[in-house]
Order: C-alpha cells, then sequence, then structure tokens
C-alpha cells in the first residue's frame, strides 16, 4: 500500500485558507505516480491551536470537513485518515480524527483522548473516552492516536492487541522535542510490532516553531520514508506481511505476562 503523508503548514484560525492549502497538496498527492492508496493528514489543520477563538471557528458537527474528505475520497478512490479538526458538537470541541474508505463512506473516528496541557487543550477541548480501530483495505487493521497519544503505551499496546497492525499518528509536534518524537515513534512500532505512520505539520506559529519530519517506520523499527521540516507531501510503502513476520521471529505477544504486570 502507498501512503502519501500532507506535512503541510496551518495558519492559525484561518479555516477556509488552511482548507484550501490541504486539499490543493491532497491533489497534488493524487496526481503522482504511483498514486496513493492512503492519504494522511496532520493534526487540528483546520484551525491550528487557535484555543481561544476555538468556539467560532470549530466544524459544526464536523459537517464541512466529513462532507469535503468524504466526496474527495470518492472522487479520487483513494481512502484517507484525515489527520484531526476542531470539531464543535453541541457546545463542546473535541480534536476528532476522520476516516474514509475509496467509496467515500466514514469508516470511523476517534477523538483525542489525552489532552497536552503544554498547550491548554484541556482548558478549551474535552477528551475523548474510546479507543478506536478500523479497517483499510485487504482488511489490515488500523489504530487510531493523535500526537501526545503517542507517549502513553498503554493505548497502542491496546490497539495491537486489538489486532491493530498499523498506529496511525497525526500531530502537531513542536521543536524542541524532535528526539522525544522520533524515539516515541520507534518505540511504538517497535514493542508493538506494527507500523507507525506519523503526519506532523510544519511552520512557525506564534512562539511555536513545528518541525515536520513526518515518517513511516516498519514493525522492525526501520523508518521507510521521513519529512524534513519544509512543507512537503512524504511517501512511503506498507507491507502488512512484515508485521506477521516481525511477530513470528520475536514472539513478543505469546510471551506477554499480562498478570504479573500489576504492581501490589
Ligand atoms: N499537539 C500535541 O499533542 C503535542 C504533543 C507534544 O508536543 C508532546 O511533546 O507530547
Amino acid at each position: 500500500m502507498n501512503i502519501a503523508l500532507i506535512q503541510s503548514y496551518i495558519e492559525l484560525g484561518d479555516p477556509a485558507g488552511n482548507r484550501k492549502r490541504i486539499f490543493d497538496l491532497m491533489e497534488k498527492a493524487v496526481g503522482a505516480n504511483p498514486k496513493p492508496d492512503i492519504i494522511v493528514l496532520p493534526e487540528m489543520w483546520n484551525t491550528g491551536y487557535a484555543l481561544d477563538r476555538i468556539h467560532e471557528l470549530a466544524d459544526q458537527d464536523g459537517r464541512e470537513t466529513k462532507d469535503s474528505l468524504s466526496a474527495f475520497a470518492r472522487e479520487h478512490q483513494v481512502q484517507i485518515v484525515g489527520g484531526s479538526v476542531a470539531e464543535k458538537i453541541g457546545e463542546r470541541i473535541y480534536n476528532t480524527m476522520y476516516i474514509f474508505n475509496r467509496q467515500g463512506n466514514q469508516v470511523a473516528s476517534y477523538s483525542k483522548m489525552h489532552l497536552f496541557r503544554l498547550m491548554d487543550e484541556e482548558k478549551h477541548l474535552h477528551a475523548g473516552d474510546q479507543a478506536v480501530t478500523f479497517e483499510l483495505e485487504e482488511g489490515l487493521k488500523a489504530g487510531a492516536s493523535i500526537c501526545y497519544d503517542i507517549r502513553f503505551p498503554e493505548l497502542a499496546r491496546g490497539l495491537a492487541l486489538a489486532g491493530a497492525k498499523v498506529l496511525f499518528v497525526p500531530a502537531e509536534w513542536p521543536h524542541p522535542r524532535l528526539n522525544h518524537w522520533r524515539t516515541l515513534l520507534t518505540a511504538r512500532a517497535i514493542e508493538n510490532q506494527m507500523y507507525v505512520v506519523a503526519c506532523n505539520r510544519v511552520g512557525v506559529s506564534g512562539d511555536t516553531s513545528f518541525f515536520g519530519h513526518s515518517m513511516i517506520i516498519d514493525p522492525w523499527g526501520e523508518i521507510v520514508a521521513e519529512g524534513g521540516e519544509e512543507e512537503a507531501i512524504i511517501t512511503g510503502n506498507l507491507d502488512s506481511s512484515l508485521t506477521d513476520n516481525v511477530r513470528q521471529r520475536i514472539p513478543v505477544f505469546e510471551d506477554r505476562r499480562p498478570n504479573l504486570y500489576i504492581y501490589k
């Protein structure tokens, strides 16, 4: 499966401008040869972290985002892991990912469950309360996570135990924590023997600088593709048989001793 990561710049508090930018980049991605089977977007791509105005800027019920991503997926016959957007449900704002198949049908959604205090998320957003797996083509099971979620290995392990062979991680992860980003993503891939597909934004927003370095890491922990710090479409290939291969070679899931892991 060919994957294209849309490592874009995001303008603070400009949903219309950001939508145009993201869709222009997606058009470019589907025009490439080979055409991607899956497009992945970054976190909060509609508004960025304009949290002080998030109630007026968030997408009501995610309607505009869902309609436009669905139409794009159907028109271009491509699966979309839609990063995340600020979504307004009633009076609550969530940081939510939508996933679409090639027919344009929404197959799942996931709201970020760990809110990141360093960026004030907990003051403005509601946390999701459900872990989510979903099925890509060829029966390939994937798990959803968003940015800060990767600091919680229990989430990725739970998704792997539920059958996920790929973990998607849209992000807005800034300097100076590139070392954390690369190490945590690689650790999640190695310990769960799964692909990690992470799409980070680039550019400066206020006094925060986002470094990109979107990456695809295979179940052996090797980096298959990695972006730099500029806006770009990063592409790479995912071979689902590699997950089974690595899991047979080092049978971590058979060797687990979960009943011994609780401190008394
Ligand atoms: N948007 C986020 O969740 C950022 C997480 C982050 O930067 C971290 O260090 O964790």
